[in-house]
Protein backbone atom coordinates (compact mmCIF):
# COMPACT_ATOMS: atom_id res chain seq x y z
CA UNK A 1 0.00 0.00 0.00
CA UNK A 2 3.18 2.46 0.15
CA UNK A 3 4.73 1.65 -2.99
CA UNK A 4 3.49 4.78 -4.83
CA UNK A 5 5.49 7.54 -5.16
CA UNK A 6 4.04 10.72 -3.05
CA UNK A 7 3.71 13.55 -5.61
CA UNK A 8 2.81 16.99 -4.34
CA UNK A 9 2.15 20.03 -5.66
CA UNK A 10 4.97 22.79 -5.23
CA UNK A 11 3.83 26.18 -5.49
CA UNK A 12 7.12 27.51 -6.17
CA UNK A 13 7.13 25.42 -9.49
CA UNK A 14 3.58 25.15 -9.58
CA UNK A 15 3.97 21.55 -10.16
CA UNK A 16 3.38 18.03 -8.87
CA UNK A 17 6.54 16.53 -7.76
CA UNK A 18 7.77 13.47 -6.39
CA UNK A 19 8.42 14.02 -2.32
CA UNK A 20 12.31 12.76 -1.97
CA UNK A 21 13.06 13.68 1.78
CA UNK A 22 16.38 15.66 2.29
CA UNK A 23 17.56 13.41 5.28
CA UNK A 24 16.43 9.62 4.26
CA UNK A 25 13.84 8.04 6.02
CA UNK A 26 12.70 11.41 7.39
CA UNK A 27 9.90 14.43 6.84
CA UNK A 28 10.12 17.68 8.37
CA UNK A 29 7.40 20.08 8.13
CA UNK A 30 7.06 23.64 9.35
CA UNK A 31 3.34 24.84 9.00
CA UNK A 32 2.49 28.79 9.73
CA UNK A 33 0.62 28.97 12.96
CA UNK A 34 -2.19 30.69 14.39
CA UNK A 35 -2.08 34.31 15.24
CA UNK A 36 -3.53 34.21 18.88
CA UNK A 37 -4.96 37.52 19.12
CA UNK A 38 -8.79 36.05 18.51
CA UNK A 39 -10.04 32.78 18.38
CA UNK A 40 -9.57 30.98 15.27
CA UNK A 41 -12.34 30.30 12.91
CA UNK A 42 -13.10 26.99 10.95
CA UNK A 43 -11.48 28.33 7.68
CA UNK A 44 -7.82 28.98 10.02
CA UNK A 45 -8.50 25.37 11.12
CA UNK A 46 -8.73 23.97 7.28
CA UNK A 47 -5.29 24.82 6.97
CA UNK A 48 -4.43 22.76 10.10
CA UNK A 49 -6.51 20.09 8.64
CA UNK A 50 -4.52 19.87 5.69
CA UNK A 51 -1.23 19.97 7.37
CA UNK A 52 -2.49 17.52 9.27
CA UNK A 53 -3.11 15.19 6.31
CA UNK A 54 -0.20 15.77 5.05
CA UNK A 55 1.61 14.85 8.38
CA UNK A 56 -0.12 11.31 8.65
CA UNK A 57 0.44 10.68 4.95
CA UNK A 58 4.13 11.35 5.64
CA UNK A 59 3.84 9.05 8.45
CA UNK A 60 1.75 6.00 6.40
CA UNK A 61 4.15 6.46 3.83
CA UNK A 62 7.30 5.39 6.46
CA UNK A 63 8.70 8.78 6.62
CA UNK A 64 9.89 9.95 10.41
CA UNK A 65 7.96 12.62 10.47
CA UNK A 66 8.83 15.84 12.21
CA UNK A 67 6.32 18.75 12.14
CA UNK A 68 6.42 21.79 13.47
CA UNK A 69 2.96 24.47 14.19
CA UNK A 70 4.04 27.94 15.47
CA UNK A 71 2.31 30.22 18.01
CA UNK A 72 2.76 33.86 16.35
CA UNK A 73 2.37 36.32 19.51
CA UNK A 74 3.73 39.27 17.88
CA UNK A 75 4.87 40.77 14.97
CA UNK A 76 1.66 40.09 12.67
CA UNK A 77 0.20 43.28 11.01
CA UNK A 78 -3.32 44.21 10.47
CA UNK A 79 -2.31 44.19 7.06
CA UNK A 80 0.01 41.49 5.42
CA UNK A 81 2.75 44.41 4.29
CA UNK A 82 4.19 47.16 6.24
CA UNK A 83 0.87 49.05 7.34
CA UNK A 84 -1.00 48.89 10.48
CA UNK A 85 -0.79 48.02 13.51
CA UNK A 86 0.26 44.60 15.52
CA UNK A 87 -2.75 42.44 15.82
CA UNK A 88 -1.80 41.58 19.18
CA UNK A 89 -1.24 44.92 20.73
CA UNK A 90 -4.24 46.11 18.83
CA UNK A 91 -6.75 43.36 20.89
CA UNK A 92 -5.02 43.81 24.14
CA UNK A 93 -5.46 47.68 23.52
CA UNK A 94 -9.26 47.10 22.98
CA UNK A 95 -9.78 45.00 26.04
CA UNK A 96 -7.52 46.52 28.04
CA UNK A 97 -5.51 43.34 28.70
CA UNK A 98 -2.19 41.93 29.21
CA UNK A 99 -1.20 40.66 25.85
CA UNK A 100 0.59 37.62 27.53
CA UNK A 101 -2.88 37.07 28.74
CA UNK A 102 -4.72 37.27 25.48
CA UNK A 103 -1.98 35.10 24.06
CA UNK A 104 -2.52 32.32 26.04
CA UNK A 105 -6.34 32.50 26.35
CA UNK A 106 -6.38 32.08 22.13
CA UNK A 107 -3.72 30.20 22.03
CA UNK A 108 -5.82 27.52 24.34
CA UNK A 109 -8.80 28.17 22.64
CA UNK A 110 -7.17 27.02 19.46
CA UNK A 111 -5.58 23.98 21.20
CA UNK A 112 -8.88 22.93 21.84
CA UNK A 113 -10.00 23.12 18.44
CA UNK A 114 -6.84 21.27 17.08
CA UNK A 115 -8.01 18.20 19.67
CA UNK A 116 -11.68 18.62 18.68
CA UNK A 117 -10.95 17.92 15.20
CA UNK A 118 -8.29 14.91 15.82
CA UNK A 119 -5.32 17.13 14.25
CA UNK A 120 -2.61 15.55 15.99
CA UNK A 121 0.20 16.93 17.78
CA UNK A 122 3.35 18.19 16.56
CA UNK A 123 6.65 17.69 17.70
CA UNK A 124 6.99 21.17 18.70
CA UNK A 125 4.81 23.98 18.74
CA UNK A 126 7.13 27.15 18.48
CA UNK A 127 6.54 30.25 20.59
CA UNK A 128 7.20 33.07 18.39
CA UNK A 129 8.67 35.33 21.88
CA UNK A 130 10.54 32.67 22.58
CA UNK A 131 12.75 32.97 19.34
CA UNK A 132 13.78 36.55 20.18
CA UNK A 133 17.59 36.60 20.62
CA UNK A 134 17.67 33.90 17.35
CA UNK A 135 15.58 36.55 15.46
CA UNK A 136 18.02 38.73 16.05
CA UNK A 137 21.14 37.19 15.45
CA UNK A 138 19.30 36.11 12.15
CA UNK A 139 19.20 39.64 11.28
CA UNK A 140 22.27 40.65 12.10
CA UNK A 141 23.37 37.98 10.12
CA UNK A 142 21.96 39.43 6.72
CA UNK A 143 21.81 42.87 7.67
CA UNK A 144 25.32 44.38 6.02
CA UNK A 145 23.98 42.72 2.76
CA UNK A 146 20.47 42.53 2.49
CA UNK A 147 19.41 45.66 4.88
CA UNK A 148 18.86 49.33 5.45
CA UNK A 149 17.93 51.14 8.15
CA UNK A 150 15.24 53.62 8.47
CA UNK A 151 13.38 55.58 11.38
CA UNK A 152 10.49 52.98 11.41
CA UNK A 153 12.78 50.15 11.35
CA UNK A 154 15.04 47.63 9.38
CA UNK A 155 13.98 46.77 6.13
CA UNK A 156 14.41 43.87 3.63
CA UNK A 157 15.94 45.04 0.64
CA UNK A 158 13.97 42.54 -2.19
CA UNK A 159 16.49 43.70 -4.69
CA UNK A 160 19.41 42.14 -2.91
CA UNK A 161 17.65 38.56 -3.84
CA UNK A 162 17.38 36.60 -7.12
CA UNK A 163 14.05 36.66 -8.41
CA UNK A 164 11.83 38.11 -5.33
CA UNK A 165 8.33 37.19 -5.32
CA UNK A 166 8.67 33.82 -7.63
CA UNK A 167 6.36 32.39 -5.50
CA UNK A 168 3.62 34.95 -5.53
CA UNK A 169 3.67 34.77 -9.62
CA UNK A 170 0.92 38.04 -8.73
CA UNK A 171 3.63 40.65 -7.90
CA UNK A 172 4.97 40.66 -10.92
CA UNK A 173 2.00 40.06 -13.12
CA UNK A 174 0.17 42.13 -11.21
CA UNK A 175 2.07 44.99 -9.70
CA UNK A 176 2.76 45.62 -6.25
CA UNK A 177 0.26 48.15 -5.64
CA UNK A 178 -1.21 46.29 -3.04
CA UNK A 179 1.62 47.04 -0.89
CA UNK A 180 1.32 49.71 1.37
CA UNK A 181 4.15 51.96 1.07
CA UNK A 182 6.60 53.51 4.02
CA UNK A 183 8.36 56.09 3.50
CA UNK A 184 11.74 56.05 2.42
CA UNK A 185 11.56 52.34 1.17
CA UNK A 186 13.73 51.63 -1.74
CA UNK A 187 11.47 48.85 -3.60
CA UNK A 188 7.79 48.88 -2.77
CA UNK A 189 7.96 45.26 -1.66
CA UNK A 190 10.74 45.83 1.24
CA UNK A 191 9.55 44.72 4.62
CA UNK A 192 10.30 45.30 7.77
CA UNK A 193 12.55 42.72 9.67
CA UNK A 194 12.48 44.55 12.85
CA UNK A 195 10.38 47.06 13.49
CA UNK A 196 11.55 49.89 15.98
CA UNK A 197 8.42 51.26 18.69
CA UNK A 198 8.31 55.07 17.61
CA UNK A 199 9.60 57.69 19.66
CA UNK A 200 7.67 58.19 23.39
CA UNK A 201 5.05 55.34 22.71
CA UNK A 202 5.90 52.01 24.72
CA UNK A 203 4.97 48.96 23.74
CA UNK A 204 4.10 45.93 25.96
CA UNK A 205 6.27 43.48 23.24
CA UNK A 206 9.67 45.07 23.05
CA UNK A 207 12.91 44.15 23.04
CA UNK A 208 16.19 45.81 22.62
CA UNK A 209 18.16 45.34 19.40
CA UNK A 210 21.00 46.65 17.45
CA UNK A 211 18.18 48.78 15.44
CA UNK A 212 16.85 50.05 19.22
CA UNK A 213 14.14 49.13 21.17
CA UNK A 214 11.35 46.92 19.19
CA UNK A 215 9.76 43.99 17.60
CA UNK A 216 10.87 41.40 15.22
CA UNK A 217 8.56 40.96 11.54
CA UNK A 218 5.85 38.56 11.11
CA UNK A 219 8.01 36.97 8.48
CA UNK A 220 11.39 36.98 10.28
CA UNK A 221 9.73 34.56 12.98
CA UNK A 222 9.17 31.55 10.37
CA UNK A 223 12.65 31.88 8.62
CA UNK A 224 14.17 31.69 12.16
CA UNK A 225 12.10 29.26 13.90
CA UNK A 226 12.13 27.02 10.30
CA UNK A 227 15.90 27.11 10.27
CA UNK A 228 16.30 26.65 14.68
CA UNK A 229 14.27 23.83 14.39
CA UNK A 230 14.26 21.76 11.22
CA UNK A 231 17.42 23.24 9.51
CA UNK A 232 17.21 24.63 6.21
CA UNK A 233 16.82 23.11 3.42
CA UNK A 234 13.36 21.01 5.39
CA UNK A 235 11.04 19.15 3.37
CA UNK A 236 7.78 21.12 3.37
CA UNK A 237 6.59 24.72 4.53
CA UNK A 238 3.12 24.50 4.54
CA UNK A 239 0.09 27.83 5.02
CA UNK A 240 -3.20 29.19 3.29
CA UNK A 241 -2.68 30.80 -0.03
CA UNK A 242 -3.08 34.16 1.13
CA UNK A 243 0.93 33.24 2.61
CA UNK A 244 1.67 32.31 -1.03
CA UNK A 245 1.50 36.47 -1.38
CA UNK A 246 3.83 38.18 0.97
CA UNK A 247 4.36 35.96 3.60
CA UNK A 248 5.94 33.42 2.07
CA UNK A 249 7.84 35.40 -0.50
CA UNK A 250 9.27 37.14 2.27
CA UNK A 251 10.54 34.48 4.26
CA UNK A 252 12.14 32.99 1.10
CA UNK A 253 14.16 36.12 0.39
CA UNK A 254 15.44 36.25 4.17
CA UNK A 255 16.27 32.75 3.86
CA UNK A 256 18.02 33.19 0.50
CA UNK A 257 20.16 35.66 1.98
CA UNK A 258 20.59 33.84 5.34
CA UNK A 259 21.65 30.94 3.30
CA UNK A 260 24.45 33.37 1.54
CA UNK A 261 23.42 32.65 -2.24
CA UNK A 262 20.79 34.68 -3.09
CA UNK A 263 21.17 32.71 -6.41
CA UNK A 264 18.32 31.74 -8.97
CA UNK A 265 17.71 28.39 -7.10
CA UNK A 266 14.90 28.76 -5.06
CA UNK A 267 14.57 25.07 -5.12
CA UNK A 268 17.72 24.51 -2.88
CA UNK A 269 18.08 28.27 -1.15
CA UNK A 270 14.44 29.05 0.05
CA UNK A 271 14.47 27.35 3.05
CA UNK A 272 12.23 24.55 2.21
CA UNK A 273 12.07 22.51 -0.84
CA UNK A 274 8.19 22.30 -1.26
CA UNK A 275 5.97 25.23 -0.28
CA UNK A 276 2.37 23.85 -0.15
CA UNK A 277 -0.97 25.96 0.53
CA UNK A 278 -4.11 25.53 1.05
CA UNK A 279 -7.43 27.29 -0.81
CA UNK A 280 -9.81 28.95 1.42
CA UNK A 281 -13.04 28.33 3.19
CA UNK A 282 -15.43 30.80 1.91
CA UNK A 283 -18.60 31.57 2.85
CA UNK A 284 -21.25 33.16 0.66
CA UNK A 285 -20.14 36.94 1.00
CA UNK A 286 -16.36 35.79 0.51
CA UNK A 287 -13.20 34.53 2.35
CA UNK A 288 -13.68 33.54 6.07
CA UNK A 289 -11.61 36.12 8.43
CA UNK A 290 -10.65 37.05 11.82
CA UNK A 291 -9.96 40.84 11.04
CA UNK A 292 -13.55 41.15 9.54
CA UNK A 293 -14.81 40.41 13.40
CA UNK A 294 -17.72 38.11 11.79
CA UNK A 295 -17.12 34.86 11.49
CA UNK A 296 -18.07 31.12 12.26
CA UNK A 297 -16.08 29.07 15.72
CA UNK A 298 -16.07 25.10 15.59
CA UNK A 299 -17.78 25.68 19.14
CA UNK A 300 -20.71 27.42 17.20
CA UNK A 301 -20.77 24.48 14.86
CA UNK A 302 -20.87 22.06 18.08
CA UNK A 303 -23.27 24.15 19.64
CA UNK A 304 -26.10 23.35 16.98
CA UNK A 305 -25.34 20.02 17.48
CA UNK A 306 -22.95 19.48 14.59
CA UNK A 307 -19.40 16.95 15.85
CA UNK A 308 -16.89 19.20 15.07
CA UNK A 309 -15.32 16.07 12.86
CA UNK A 310 -18.42 16.42 11.04
CA UNK A 311 -16.42 19.47 9.97
CA UNK A 312 -13.80 17.62 9.46
CA UNK A 313 -15.60 15.12 6.80
CA UNK A 314 -16.35 18.11 4.87
CA UNK A 315 -12.21 19.42 4.46
CA UNK A 316 -12.06 16.02 3.58
CA UNK A 317 -14.38 16.20 0.70
CA UNK A 318 -12.85 18.64 -1.22
CA UNK A 319 -9.31 18.67 -2.47
CA UNK A 320 -6.92 21.32 -0.02
CA UNK A 321 -6.26 23.15 -3.18
CA UNK A 322 -9.94 23.99 -3.95
CA UNK A 323 -11.90 26.51 -2.55
CA UNK A 324 -14.38 25.39 -0.25
CA UNK A 325 -17.80 26.90 0.36
CA UNK A 326 -19.41 26.70 4.05
CA UNK A 327 -22.69 26.01 4.27
CA UNK A 328 -25.16 24.52 6.85
CA UNK A 329 -26.21 22.29 4.63
CA UNK A 330 -23.45 21.24 3.32
CA UNK A 331 -22.28 20.53 7.06
CA UNK A 332 -25.14 18.42 7.44
CA UNK A 333 -24.29 16.43 4.71
CA UNK A 334 -20.75 15.85 5.38
CA UNK A 335 -22.24 14.90 9.14
CA UNK A 336 -25.06 12.01 7.70
CA UNK A 337 -22.01 10.91 5.86
CA UNK A 338 -19.89 10.69 9.05
CA UNK A 339 -23.08 9.00 10.88
CA UNK A 340 -23.72 5.96 8.19
CA UNK A 341 -19.50 5.34 7.91
CA UNK A 342 -19.61 5.32 11.87
CA UNK A 343 -22.57 3.10 12.09
CA UNK A 344 -20.85 0.58 9.72
CA UNK A 345 -17.56 0.37 11.70
CA UNK A 346 -19.46 0.06 14.45
CA UNK A 347 -20.61 -3.15 13.66
CA UNK A 348 -16.46 -3.71 13.54
CA UNK A 349 -15.68 -2.68 16.72
CA UNK A 350 -15.71 -6.42 18.51
CA UNK A 351 -13.84 -8.51 15.47
CA UNK A 352 -10.78 -10.14 16.13
CA UNK A 353 -7.85 -8.25 14.44
CA UNK A 354 -7.15 -9.66 11.31
CA UNK A 355 -4.41 -8.16 9.01
CA UNK A 356 -5.49 -6.23 5.57
CA UNK A 357 -3.87 -8.06 3.02
CA UNK A 358 -7.40 -10.18 2.08
CA UNK A 359 -7.81 -9.55 -1.82
CA UNK A 360 -11.01 -8.48 -1.46
CA UNK A 361 -10.03 -5.49 -0.19
CA UNK A 362 -6.77 -4.94 -2.57
CA UNK A 363 -8.67 -2.55 -5.28
CA UNK A 364 -9.90 -0.52 -2.58
CA UNK A 365 -6.40 -0.39 -0.91
CA UNK A 366 -4.96 0.49 -4.21
CA UNK A 367 -7.47 3.27 -5.35
CA UNK A 368 -6.96 4.80 -1.89
CA UNK A 369 -2.83 4.47 -1.71
CA UNK A 370 -3.38 6.45 -5.50
CA UNK A 371 -5.70 9.21 -4.49
CA UNK A 372 -3.25 9.70 -1.65
CA UNK A 373 -0.27 9.97 -3.54
CA UNK A 374 -1.95 12.01 -5.83
CA UNK A 375 -1.04 15.03 -3.64
CA UNK A 376 -3.28 14.38 -1.23
CA UNK A 377 -6.61 13.74 -2.81
CA UNK A 378 -8.58 12.76 0.02
CA UNK A 379 -12.47 13.21 -1.73
CA UNK A 380 -11.18 9.87 -3.29
CA UNK A 381 -9.82 8.45 -0.48
CA UNK A 382 -12.89 8.57 1.34
CA UNK A 383 -15.28 7.12 -1.29
CA UNK A 384 -11.77 4.15 -1.30
CA UNK A 385 -12.70 4.24 2.64
CA UNK A 386 -16.60 3.52 2.20
CA UNK A 387 -16.12 1.06 -0.88
CA UNK A 388 -14.14 -1.01 1.55
CA UNK A 389 -16.65 -0.92 4.13
CA UNK A 390 -19.26 -1.81 1.83
CA UNK A 391 -17.68 -5.44 1.04
CA UNK A 392 -20.13 -8.33 1.89
CA UNK A 393 -19.12 -11.35 3.84
CA UNK A 394 -15.90 -10.69 4.18
CA UNK A 395 -13.83 -11.51 7.34
CA UNK A 396 -14.54 -8.36 9.76
CA UNK A 397 -11.28 -8.48 11.22
CA UNK A 398 -9.84 -7.79 7.67
CA UNK A 399 -12.15 -5.26 6.76
CA UNK A 400 -11.43 -3.70 10.80
CA UNK A 401 -8.00 -3.51 9.79
CA UNK A 402 -8.47 -1.92 6.49
CA UNK A 403 -10.45 1.00 7.73
CA UNK A 404 -7.92 1.19 10.69
CA UNK A 405 -5.09 1.62 8.11
CA UNK A 406 -7.06 4.29 5.90
CA UNK A 407 -7.79 5.77 8.51
CA UNK A 408 -4.81 6.87 10.03
CA UNK A 409 -4.35 8.81 6.92
CA UNK A 410 -7.78 10.58 7.25
CA UNK A 411 -8.39 10.94 10.83
CA UNK A 412 -11.66 10.72 11.04
CA UNK A 413 -11.09 8.60 14.82
CA UNK A 414 -13.71 6.44 13.28
CA UNK A 415 -12.80 3.48 16.05
CA UNK A 416 -13.60 5.52 18.96
CA UNK A 417 -16.54 7.44 17.35
CA UNK A 418 -19.78 6.17 18.70
CA UNK A 419 -23.09 6.80 17.16
CA UNK A 420 -23.88 8.24 20.60
CA UNK A 421 -21.20 10.64 20.23
CA UNK A 422 -23.07 12.14 16.88
CA UNK A 423 -25.93 12.46 18.60
CA UNK A 424 -25.08 16.11 20.07
CA UNK A 425 -28.32 17.98 21.05
CA UNK A 426 -27.89 21.51 19.39
CA UNK A 427 -27.27 24.13 22.96
CA UNK A 428 -30.85 25.02 23.96
CA UNK A 429 -32.69 22.10 23.30
CA UNK A 430 -34.93 21.46 25.81
CA UNK A 431 -35.39 17.41 25.93
CA UNK A 432 -32.81 15.24 26.47
CA UNK A 433 -31.51 11.97 24.52
CA UNK A 434 -32.49 9.83 27.49
CA UNK A 435 -36.16 11.33 27.02
CA UNK A 436 -35.60 10.75 23.24
CA UNK A 437 -34.90 7.37 23.46
CA UNK A 438 -37.45 6.55 26.03
CA UNK A 439 -40.51 8.33 24.03
CA UNK A 440 -39.20 6.13 20.84
CA UNK A 441 -39.26 2.99 22.97
CA UNK A 442 -43.23 3.76 23.72
CA UNK A 443 -43.90 4.99 20.21
CA UNK A 444 -42.13 1.67 19.28
CA UNK A 445 -44.97 -0.01 21.38
CA UNK A 446 -47.85 1.54 20.87
CA UNK A 447 -47.15 0.60 16.88
CA UNK A 448 -46.70 -2.92 17.91
CA UNK A 449 -49.84 -2.93 19.63
CA UNK A 450 -51.16 -0.99 16.17
CA UNK A 451 -52.28 1.93 18.97
CA UNK A 452 -51.32 4.38 15.95
CA UNK A 453 -53.25 7.36 17.53
CA UNK A 454 -50.91 7.21 20.57
CA UNK A 455 -47.82 6.68 18.28
CA UNK A 456 -48.64 9.50 16.43
CA UNK A 457 -49.03 11.88 19.54
CA UNK A 458 -45.47 11.15 20.18
CA UNK A 459 -43.96 11.90 17.04
CA UNK A 460 -45.90 14.98 17.01
CA UNK A 461 -44.42 16.00 20.05
CA UNK A 462 -41.24 15.13 19.85
CA UNK A 463 -41.50 17.25 16.35
CA UNK A 464 -42.49 20.50 18.52
CA UNK A 465 -39.29 19.78 20.34
CA UNK A 466 -37.58 20.15 17.72
CA UNK A 467 -36.62 16.04 17.24
CA UNK A 468 -37.45 14.51 14.02
CA UNK A 469 -38.42 11.05 13.88
CA UNK A 470 -37.63 8.82 10.89
CA UNK A 471 -39.13 5.91 10.56
CA UNK A 472 -37.74 3.35 8.45
CA UNK A 473 -34.08 5.01 7.82
CA UNK A 474 -31.99 2.08 6.56
CA UNK A 475 -29.13 3.07 8.52
CA UNK A 476 -31.75 2.87 11.83
CA UNK A 477 -31.21 6.39 12.52
CA UNK A 478 -34.82 6.84 14.68
CA UNK A 479 -34.40 10.38 15.28
CA UNK A 480 -32.71 13.51 14.16
CA UNK A 481 -32.75 17.30 15.55
N1 LIG B 1 -10.69 31.41 5.11
C1 LIG B 1 -9.60 30.66 5.23
N2 LIG B 1 -9.58 29.42 4.72
C2 LIG B 1 -8.49 28.62 4.85
N3 LIG B 1 -7.36 29.01 5.47
C3 LIG B 1 -7.31 30.25 6.01
C4 LIG B 1 -8.43 31.14 5.90
N4 LIG B 1 -8.09 32.30 6.51
C5 LIG B 1 -6.84 32.15 6.99
N5 LIG B 1 -6.36 30.93 6.68
C6 LIG B 1 -5.09 30.34 7.08
O1 LIG B 1 -5.17 30.09 8.47
C7 LIG B 1 -3.85 30.08 9.04
C8 LIG B 1 -3.82 30.91 10.31
O2 LIG B 1 -3.94 32.26 9.98
P1 LIG B 1 -3.81 33.43 11.01
O3 LIG B 1 -4.12 32.98 12.39
O4 LIG B 1 -2.52 34.13 10.77
O5 LIG B 1 -5.03 34.26 10.50
P2 LIG B 1 -5.17 35.79 10.37
O6 LIG B 1 -4.46 36.20 9.11
O7 LIG B 1 -4.84 36.46 11.64
O8 LIG B 1 -6.70 35.89 10.22
P3 LIG B 1 -7.60 36.24 9.03
O9 LIG B 1 -6.81 36.05 7.76
O10 LIG B 1 -8.68 35.26 9.22
O11 LIG B 1 -8.02 37.63 9.32
C9 LIG B 1 -2.94 30.59 7.94
O12 LIG B 1 -2.29 29.48 7.34
C10 LIG B 1 -3.88 31.24 6.95
O13 LIG B 1 -3.36 31.24 5.66
ZN1 LIG C 1 4.65 31.94 8.86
Amino acid sequence: MTETPLMLFNSLTRELEEFVPVHPGEARVYSCGPTVYNYPHIGNMRAYVFADVLGRTLSWKGYDLTHVINITDVGHLTDDGDAGEDKMEKMAAEKAQSIWDIAKHYTEAYWADVKALNIREPAKWSVATDYIDEMIDFAKSIADRHCYELDSGLYFDVSTVEDYGRLARAVTEEGEGRIETVEGKRNPADFAIWRKTPPGERRQMEWDSPWGRGAPGWHLECSVMGEKLLGFPFDIHTGGIDHREIHHPNEIAQNQAFCGCGGLSQATNSGAKIWMHNNFLVERSGKMSKSSGEFLRLQLLIDRGYHPLAYRMMCLQAHYRSELEFSWEGLGAAMTRLKRIVMAVERLKDAAPGAPDHPRFAPMREKFAAAMADDLNTPIALVALEEALAVKKVDAGAKRAVIEEMDAVLGLGLLDLSRDDLRLRPQGATITEEEIEAELIRRKEARAAKDFTTSDAIRDELSAKGVEVMDGDPLGWDWKL
